[in-house]
């Protein structure tokens, strides 16, 4: 330490406890109570330098623009809204609530792309009326709802984008992969015996190239462009590129039937990042140079010209920056294997049980996460043991770190540290057993300041109407 899993500003202090950004924690602890989740601005803050470079840049050698979306849905509060949008980058929403944080933060209508499988009335009217550069429609009854929601409002066509699926399944669980077929989000680029319902064709059309037909058909509608988004915690970058070339491939067989060239194209997020030390995360240099290459390359081939490229990364810029401090509670030595009267080979796990769980990171229990742990208040020579870092809910699948090695003398009162939990952890948490949730905490500089505060029983009581 430091280094990955752990955020750049990650040290240990002279007396072994982690500090970040300068902060020690046992600090944060006293200040903020446990537990919390901590985030590392400056450390967010290079990662979005970095795609927004790393992208820019490779494109612009091909000859292309991008434009980088953070994707709110890992984490959006107003201070990390501002941060991103500070740094050159966009902001990608998925409901109206993503929506109205980052108009609160003040990032511009323009810069705003607003997703969602099953949005409301409202949800569409309030990205109309705050100007959002485009809405990304996700069926093709939306194509409809958004058209009415425009003529309705009688003002410039609204910018829309078409989610495709490419069948491209990329990504670490089945329900973070979101390009195959049998799932909810977007439209098939397969064709299934649907008749093309738009321009007229008697042949047979995918969902996406009737959607897209349908988009044309509407003069209360832009067609900005097409997106594709092929899953989340991706490591092998193999599927960006091929997604992208069917994708590419469709704008080609629309601009061939109508004359119409699409002008954006949209790859989505899912930049894998590093969760355990020895993980290696995606390099944006690395992948943004060999997509820009590969979409060139398949543009040369279909004769097209470039479009504008946009993608949306969340967990690779905020999750990094991200870590949870919690304070032990009860330690616990289960006996897990062996033979019961063969004392020496029995595998014996110690249950180290913290002040949170599922309730503040679920990943672990519904995608099979792993993370790692280490003891952030003090170092200790102690003998390493296999632990399990569980939470203190009524569940025995609340599990924050399946496997872990602690030192032996890990003792309530201790704090652990999770590494890279600043994505998919406060966006997903819940208040399963009326536990409330952690406040986000920024450190910056030696400086700690409460973005997200903590929730109180006050709270949870306020919304029981008796
Ligand atoms: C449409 C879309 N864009 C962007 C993202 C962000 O993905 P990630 O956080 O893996 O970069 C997601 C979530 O997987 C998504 O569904
Ligand atoms: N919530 C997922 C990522 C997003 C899934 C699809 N948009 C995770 O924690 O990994």
């Amino acid at each position: 330490m430091p280094g990955e899993p752990w955020s750049s500003g990650v040290r240990r202090g002279p007396d072994g406890a982690l500090t970040v950004a300068g902060v020690d924690v046992r600090d944060l602890a006293v200040a903020q109570g446990t537990p919390a989740y901590v985030l590392d601005e400056a450390d967010l803050r290079e990662r979005a330098r970095s795609y927004r470079r790393a992208f820019e840049a490779a494109f612009a050698e091909v000859g292309a623009g991008v434009d980088v979306y953070y994707a709110g849905k890992a984490f959006l509060s107003v201070a990390v809204a501002r941060w991103v949008h500070a740094e050159g980058l966009r902001v990608d929403t998925a409901t109206g609530g993503e929506l109205a944080v980052a108009l609160r933060a003040g990032v511009p209508g323009e810069h705003i792309g607003l997703h969602g499988n099953n949005k409301s009335d409202a949800e569409i009217a309030r990205a109309l009326d705050a100007g959002v550069g485009r809405i990304i429609v996700d069926s093709l009854v939306e194509v409809e709802r958004v058209a009415a929601a425009s003529r309705a409002r009688g003002g410039a066509p609204a910018p829309v984008m078409i989610r495709v699926t490419t069948g491209v399944h990329a990504g670490g669980h089945e329900y973070i992969s979101t390009a195959h077929e049998d799932q909810k989000f977007g439209l098939s680029l397969a064709t299934d015996g649907r008749v093309a319902t738009g321009a007229g064709s008697q042949t047979e059309d995918s969902p996406a190239m009737t959607a897209l037909l349908a988009v044309l058909a509407h003069p209360e509608l832009e067609l900005l462009g097409i997106h594709s988004h092929i899953g989340s915690q991706i490591l092998d970058p193999s599927g960006f590129e091929v997604a992208a070339r069917k994708v590419l491939e469709l704008r080609a067989a629309l601009a061939q039937r109508t004359g119409f060239l699409v002008p954006e194209v949209d790859l989505g997020g899912g930049y894998g990042i590093a969760y355990l030390p020895g993980e290696v995360a995606l390099d944006p240099d690395r992948i943004a140079k060999d997509v820009a290459a590969s979409v060139a390359a398949s543009s040369a081939d279909l004769g097209t010209p470039l479009p504008r490229f946009s993608i949306e990364p969340g967990r690779a810029i905020v999750g990094p920056a991200g870590l949870t401090l919690y304070t032990v509670g009860t330690v616990k030595p289960v006996r897990v294997g062996g033979p019961d009267d063969e004392a020496e080979s029995t595998i014996v796990r110690t249950y180290v049980s913290i002040d949170g769980g599922m309730s503040d990171n679920i990943r672990p229990a519904l995608y099979g996460a792993d993370y790692h742990a280490e003891l952030a208040n003090r170092l200790s020579d102690a003998e390493p043991v296999l632990a399990r870092v569980v939470g203190k809910h009524c569940e025995s699948g609340d599990i924050v770190v399946h496997d872990v090695l602690l030192p032996g003398d890990v003792r309530a009162g201790d704090l652990l540290a999770v590494a890279a939990t600043g994505a998919y952890g406060r966006s997903m948490a819940s208040n399963y057993n009326h536990v409330p949730r952690p406040p986000v905490v920024a450190v910056t500089d030696g400086e700690a300041r409460v973005l997200v505060r903590r929730e109180t029983e006050d709270d949870l009581l306020a919304l029981d109407q008796g």
